[in-house]
């Protein structure tokens, strides 16, 4: 269906006329004015329609126009457009002001409000967020990332900016817990993804946790060390890009994320991203004092754990729902063809989906798991299972993992390899190609039990990257528990062929 263009003529401070036009899709600039010089301000581009060049901003599409309002005789437009210049990639705030006669306010009214619907279609507008900054995320920039590239996106659109630092472990999750969910749109982090998993577990600890985490969707802006949710959202590139993050925040709508409960015999809490016993989980947990290394530190863990040629031994009872990769690779893509669709349809994709629960379906940690669980007792050289496929920048580990099928992709090594093998592994998992490698198994899974063997050397289970007891616990998935908002329909495609 083709809409109808609406336009609007103004005027720059030349006394040169522009036609500012709308037709359902992107803005464009005509007419004697039309071209604008940009002027650099600290934060943004003002580009100030009183000059002679010709503007490249034009057009600007539904996604990157912000907020458009008349007000006292002045057109305000602003939008995230392309950086221009050889070496500027990524977006940029650009804020155009234009003057209006005093007979056109009427008409800048309705202008402003087609234009407002439309670029809002389907989404909420001048958001209320909550933001949380970890002012010790990362390498202590999660302050400066927010108020230099971020507040000024969030001030252009409009929205309502709460900021609360956090000041010590768990604040996070204090924060949600308590959290009046009347009053926010969305629950923005500033860090990693040691702060989500917080503010999950907050949610997940109130009384009215099912409300509380349909109602208020995280929003994700990384400045943490690890930010694997963001860059399964975005990509690893504008993953790490506080602007498309940003306006993901701004633009994106709820998108299901599956959570899993994690159970030991003394207490239960909830995980989004990751289950690692062995190698894997030395890598990222023994290696911590070197962390000034950066990233170059779980690599050595790696590679000095395949050297040793370590092992775990370990028993594991698994609800399985697929072992077969090439079927596994067939359901990931009808999955993603899937979301498409129904994003696409008129109705929300979440309208067709069950309701999420939080009931708790296994059986208690002190019996016997179900007779149809698959049990692996073995020496392994890592159990990983994820909801996501990244689990860190380089590390494409689970590429058929699924934001909210229910499942969790287990990554899964078994005995001891060759070293060969095993550094050819980790040299694939970069792409995602490792999945084809003959040592490496890879199943869906719906919930499993994990029961750590002690041996002479010390085991690791790490628990979304964090610490967690090596003793027996068991993991349920919980389809569709939280939301977080996302541009795209699901995680970006990342299936090897
Ligand atoms: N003010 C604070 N001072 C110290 N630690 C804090 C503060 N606020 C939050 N934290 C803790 O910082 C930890 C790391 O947060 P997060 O994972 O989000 O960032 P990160 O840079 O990715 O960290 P890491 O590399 O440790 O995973 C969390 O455990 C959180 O509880």
């Amino acid at each position: 269906m083709t809409m109808t263009t609406t336009a609007l003529r103004v005027t720059n401070d030349h006394d040169q006329a522009v036609e500012l036009r709308y037709n359902g899709e992107a803005i464009t600039f005509a007419g004697e004015g039309a071209a604008a010089m940009p002027t650099r301000d600290r934060n943004c581009m003002i580009m100030l329609p009183n000059a002679t060049k010709p503007s490249a901003v034009s057009p600007i599409d539904n996604h990157h126009v912000l907020h458009v309002s008349a007000k006292a005789n002045t057109l305000f437009l602003n939008a995230l457009c392309k950086r221009e210049g050889k070496k500027r990639t990524g977006l940029q705030l650009v804020k155009l002001r234009y003057i209006l006669s005093s007979e056109q306010s009427a008409e800048a009214d309705r202008f402003c409000e087609v234009v407002m619907a439309g670029v809002y279609k389907g989404l909420v507008q001048r958001k209320r967020l909550k933001v949380l900054i970890n002012p010790a995320g990362g390498q202590g920039r999660a302050r400066t990332i927010f108020d230099e590239q971020v507040r000024p996106i969030f001030n252009a659109a409009q929205c309502t900016v709460d900021v609360q630092c956090t000041e010590y472990q768990n604040h996070a999750l204090e924060i949600a817990k308590q959290l009046d969910i009347t009053a926010y749109d969305c629950l923005v982090t500033v860090s990693g993804d040691g702060i989500i998993h917080e503010a999950l577990n907050g949610f997940l600890l109130r009384e009215d946790a099912l409300e509380a985490l349909q109602k208020v969707p995280l929003g994700v802006i990384p400045a943490g060390t690890g930010n694997a949710l963001s860059i399964c959202m975005l990509g690893e590139k504008a993953g790490f890009d506080p602007v498309q993050t940003a306006l993901q925040i701004i633009k994106g709508k709820p998108m299901a994320l599956d959570l899993c409960s994690v159970t030991y015999a003394d207490k239960r809490y909830y995980s989004f991203l990751s289950h690692n016993y062995g190698m894997t989980a030395y890598a990222d947990l023994a290696t911590e004092p070197l962390r000034w290394m950066g990233d170059a530190r779980t690599v050595l863990g790696l590679v000095k754990e395949i050297m040793a040629r370590s092992t775990y031994p370990m028993e594991a009872h698994l609800d399985v729902v697929e072992t077969d990769k090439q079927k596994i690779k067939a359901s990931y893509k009808a999955a993603r063809a899937a979301a498409a669709n129904s994003s696409s349809a008129e109705t929300s994709p979440d309208a067709a989906a069950e309701p999420c629960t939080l009931e708790h379906t296994l059986p208690a940690l002190d019996t016997p798991t179900p007779e149809s669980w698959t049990v692996v007792r073995d020496d392994v050289a890592f159990f990983l299972t994820s909801k996501v496929p990244w689990l860190a920048r380089g590390m494409l580990s689970h590429p058929c993992a699924l934001p909210n099928d229910g499942l969790l992709d287990l990554l899964l090594v078994r005995g001891n390899p060759s070293i060969g093998k095993q550094l050819d592994v980790f040299g694939k998992v970069e792409k995602g190609e490792h999945l084809d490698s003959s040592i490496v198994e890879y199943y869906k899974v719906k919930s499993f039990r994990l029961r750590p063997i002690q041996t002479k050397k010390k085991a690791y289970v790490a628990i979304d990257g964090e610490h967690a007891p090596a003793e027996t616990f068991q993991v349920e998935t919980h389809p569709r528990l939280a939301r977080v908002l996302c541009v795209n329909d699901t995680y970006v495609d990342t299936c090897p062929k």
